[in-house]
Order: structure tokens, then C-alpha cells, then sequence
């Protein structure tokens, strides 16, 4: 088993900056990073070690990078040396708001923390399982129809939109599910990742979906108050998040302050659309490519379909050892958050090399998914690692799909059960295929990393006529 070293030398004084990775003349890395940044990391991580810096879209960026690195976000080292504001201030100010949760640290971030927890975990989903399903079922029984070439992402999209309403507000906001998708485009390209420019965010379609969804952030407040003075308060089992920020604003007006509560309502959709699109159309195109594990699946949705309708989400999670495996290791090849994006607290060394204060840092959590060291034969896709006793995953720093250390994903449980239960609903249902048993996914970049919009199956059927939501 590999461990990682602490990466921490005591002297700020006489350690040298990181290497820069030699690129090529004015665009320096541009072109392999655009390729794949998780690869490209994990190229630069083997030949340089654990600090280097690279040049992209005219940019000098300084990476950290490795089990070393995951494992410093979580230790009060890394606490102290890492802030998170700078890295989303520009959507916390294109949102008019004071902060958001992934921009705050220390007391404030634990008390932000405390007042979602409850909304973005698994428990939001108890109260709505059913509902939750019955609109997965509809979703898919609407855009995955026989015959039909299914562009996988957008379809992954329109689900993830829906189910996250349900989970969230207890509806589906159906009629802005095209502006919450172009909102967040922009957003990701333009504020988050930085990979398209400025003058974008001026764009009449981007303005336009934007005022859309600023629409529907009042219009969950209006309900929420409209249903309060009405008598009809959630009870304690049915909260959703918008209950918890809304409570929370009235109790600690500085903690949540009105003008916050747009960002708060629709941030999940920021935080959940192409995280989870991206990971089950991923997990459509490993699956498919390996027809031994997509027969495994099929045994074990089937037996777990053949006891009925499953009762909870758990039975998703429990019953299904061969999709979660594939999941995972989906996760695990194609992470969608190679990087984590934070600013120096301070002068620091890591990996023997000088961290100025103030600069900003890629934390490359991503690159022991693609070592050998951690998983035998790296790149291969075997969905056998995770269970006991092989469990590659827990050695040291060595899986972060959902990121490391304070910040580390809230939604984490959320989404375990969302995609367990689409992958499930998926493969069980219908008879799929690869445009060519030997096509290759095309993967993007740009807003986040995942399958190209391109990547289409054909629907060769369905394989079971049980697909109908609960009348
Ligand atoms: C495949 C699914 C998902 C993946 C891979 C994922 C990954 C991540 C990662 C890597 C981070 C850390 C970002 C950082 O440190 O800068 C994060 C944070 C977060 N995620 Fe997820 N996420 C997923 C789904 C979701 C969903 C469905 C939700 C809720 C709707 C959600 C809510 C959040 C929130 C609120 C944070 C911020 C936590 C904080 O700053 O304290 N995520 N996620």
C-alpha cells in the first residue's frame, strides 16, 4: 500500500518556486492541459513532482498535486495556508451576494455549512424518494425513446435539472430547465473555470437566461412565504433546503442576509447540473464499452427490479455492488473536479518548493486516480477495486472525486444516491449501444471536464415494460 509523505519542509527561506513545465513557445501547455487536464497533471505530476507550474491561455498557474496534496487540504497545515474567496469571487459578485459557501472559510464556512447540510445530503431525498423516481422515469421515458440516437449530456441535463428540483423545492422547475442550463454554461466557462472570456457575460442570451433565473430564485421565496403565512409550515421530515435558508435568514439575518437567498436557491443547480450530467453520461459510456460488466449490471437490476418497485433509496446503494463499482470507477477516470482552485494564505513550502502568498493554486487531487502506485494497472477499467479487500481507493489520498478537506463535497450523499439511482433506472430499462463498438468517447473541457456533447447511443429498446411512474 502507498502512502503519502508530508509534503511540508519547515523552510520558506531557501526552497526554489516550482519548475515550470517546459511547453511550447506562447502557448506553453495550453494544448495538452486543454486535452486532458487530469492526464496532463498526472504527466507533469510523474515528471516533475509533487509543485510545478504551468503555462495556459497565457496564464502561469502553480499546481500542487497528488496524494500529498489531497491529504494537506485536510490537515490545519493546509487550513491555514489555503482561502478559497478569490477563486469564486466573481460569481458570488455576479450574483449580487456577500459570499457564498464555497468562497468562506473557517467559523462563517462552518456555520454556512451547518445551515445546508441537511438540504444537500441524502436526507432531502427520504421524504421524495418516490416522486424523485417517478421523474427520473418520466425523463427517461420522454427523451430515451427505441429507435432514437440519444445525445447523452443534454439528456443527463434535463434529468439532473429535474430531480434536483424535486429534491430541493419539492417541484420540478420544467420551464426554466433551458435557462438554468445556459446560465450555468456561462457561468463555468466564464467565472469559475475561466476558460472563455469576460465579454461573454454580456451576451443578450446569457442576460436574458440569467433574468430568468433570478426569476425563479423569487419565485421559490415567494412560495416558501406565500405557504408560511398560510399556516401550511413544512413539517420537520419534508424540510427541503429552501426551508433551512429560509428559517436560517429569518433567525440570523447577518449569517443570511436577503440578498443572498437568490444564490442560495439556485446555487444547487451550480453546484449539481454538470457535476452529475457529466458523471452518469461517463458511466453510460464506460458501461457500454465493457459489455462483461454491463451483463453483471443487468443481473443485479434485474433481481433487484424482479422484488418490485424498489422501496428506498438505500436499496440503490446496498443491493447493487457492481453498478456502484462502476460508478466509482467512472469517477475515478473521469473525474469531473481535477483540480480544486484556492489562493496562498501565506508564504509556504511544499513538495520542497516556495508558495508565495497571494498566488493562485491548482490543487491536483485528480492524479493518484491515474497512478499505478495506487491502482494497478491505471488505466484500465475494473470495477473489482473498491470492495474489500482490494478497497484501492482507501489508501492515503488517493480518491477524491468529490474533493478534499473542509469544502470537500456537501452534496456527496445526494449524489451517490441520484446516480445510483439513474444508472439503475438506465440500464435496467433499456437495451443500449455505442454509435460503434469501437468508438471512442470525445471528451470537453470547457465548462468542466466530461464526454463531449456529441456522444450519442442508440437506443436499441427496452428491455422491460415496467418503466411507468407509480399511477
Ligand atoms: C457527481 C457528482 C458530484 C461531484 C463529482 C462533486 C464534486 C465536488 C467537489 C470536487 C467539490 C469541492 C470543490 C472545492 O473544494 O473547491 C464539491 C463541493 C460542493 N458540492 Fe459537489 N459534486 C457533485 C454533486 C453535487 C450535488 C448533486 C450537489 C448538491 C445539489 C453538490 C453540492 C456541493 C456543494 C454545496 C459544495 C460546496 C461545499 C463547500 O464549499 O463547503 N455537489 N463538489
Amino acid at each position: 500500500m502507498n502512502t503519502a509523505a508530508p509534503a511540508v519542509a519547515p523552510d520558506i527561506t531557501t526552497a526554489p518556486r516550482p519548475p515550470m513545465v517546459r511547453g511550447l513557445p506562447l502557448i506553453g501547455s495550453t494544448i495538452e492541459m486543454a486535452a486532458s487536464p487530469a492526464k496532463f497533471f498526472a504527466r507533469c505530476y510523474r515528471d516533475y513532482g509533487s509543485a510545478f507550474r504551468v503555462r495556459v491561455f497565457g496564464n502561469d498557474l502553480t499546481v500542487i498535486a497528488g496524494a500529498e496534496a489531497a491529504t494537506f487540504m485536510g490537515t490545519r497545515e493546509g487550513k491555514e495556508s489555503l482561502r478559497s474567496k478569490e477563486a469564486w469571487e466573481p460569481l458570488v459578485k455576479e450574483f449580487g451576494a456577500s459570499k457564498m459557501l464555497t468562497a468562506v472559510d473557517g467559523e462563517l464556512h462552518k456555520q454556512m455549512r451547518a445551515v445546508m447540510k441537511r438540504g444537500f445530503s441524502k436526507e432531502s431525498i427520504k421524504g421524495r424518494y418516490q416522486e424523485v423516481l417517478d421523474i427520473t422515469r418520466t425523463a427517461l421515458l420522454r427523451d430515451w425513446q427505441p429507435g432514437r440516437k440519444v445525445p447523452v449530456v443534454q439528456a443527463m441535463q434535463y434529468l439532473v435539472v429535474e430531480q434536483l428540483g424535486m429534491v430541493l423545492t419539492g417541484q420540478t422547475p420544467r420551464e426554466y430547465v433551458q435557462d438554468i442550463r445556459t446560465t450555468i454554461l456561462y457561468i463555468l466557462n466564464v467565472l469559475v473555470t475561466r476558460q472563455r472570456p469576460k465579454f461573454l457575460m454580456k451576451m443578450p442570451k446569457y442576460r436574458r437566461a440569467k433574468a430568468r433565473m433570478f426569476e425563479l430564485g423569487h419565485q421559490m421565496i415567494r412560495q416558501y412565504e406565500q405557504r408560511i403565512a398560510s399556516g401550511g409550515a413544512t413539517p420537520e421530515e419534508y424540510k427541503t433546503l429552501i426551508d433551512d435558508v429560509m428559517e436560517a435568514h429569518q433567525r440570523d439575518p447577518d449569517l443570511v442576509p436577503k440578498g443572498d437567498l437568490v444564490m442560495l436557491m439556485t446555487g444547487p443547480y451550480v453546484a449539481g447540473l454538470d457535476t452529475v450530467a457529466n458523471t452518469t453520461s461517463a458511466i453510460v459510456y464506460t458501461v457500454l464499452k465493457h459489455p462483461d460488466v454491463l451483463k453483471r449490471i443487468h443481473a443485479e437490476v434485474d433481481a433487484l427490479y424482479a422484488k418490485g418497485r424498489p422501496v428506498d433509496e438505500e436499496q440503490f446503494m446496498k443491493d447493487l455492488p457492481v453498478l456502484n463499482g462502476a460508478i466509482m470507477e467512472t469517477m475515478r477516470l473521469y473525474p469531473i473536479a481535477v483540480a480544486q482552485i484556492r489562493t496562498a494564505n501565506k508564504d509556504f513550502v511544499f513538495g520542497g518548493h516556495l508558495i508565495r502568498e497571494g498566488e493562485m493554486i491548482y490543487l491536483g487531487t485528480a492524479v493518484p486516480h491515474f497512478q499505478n502506485e495506487f491502482y494497478p494497472d491505471a488505466g484500465s477499467f475494473d470495477v473489482d477495486r473498491y470492495a474489500k479487500p482490494r478497497a484501492e481507493h482507501m489508501q492515503i489520498g488517493a480518491y477524491s472525486p468529490y474533493g478534499r478537506g473542509h469544502h470537500t463535497c456537501l452534496g456527496k450523499s445526494l449524489a451517490e444516491v441520484l446516480l445510483a439511482m439513474t444508472m439503475a433506472e438506465v440500464f435496467h430499462n433499456f437495451d443500449l449501444a455505442l454509435e460503434s463498438p469501437d468508438y471512442e468517447l470525445k471528451t470537453k473541457t470547457a465548462p468542466t471536464p466530461g464526454p463531449a456533447m456529441s456522444f450519442k447511443v442508440k437506443v436499441l429498446g427496452r428491455r422491460t415494460p415496467s418503466l411507468a411512474p407509480a399511477a
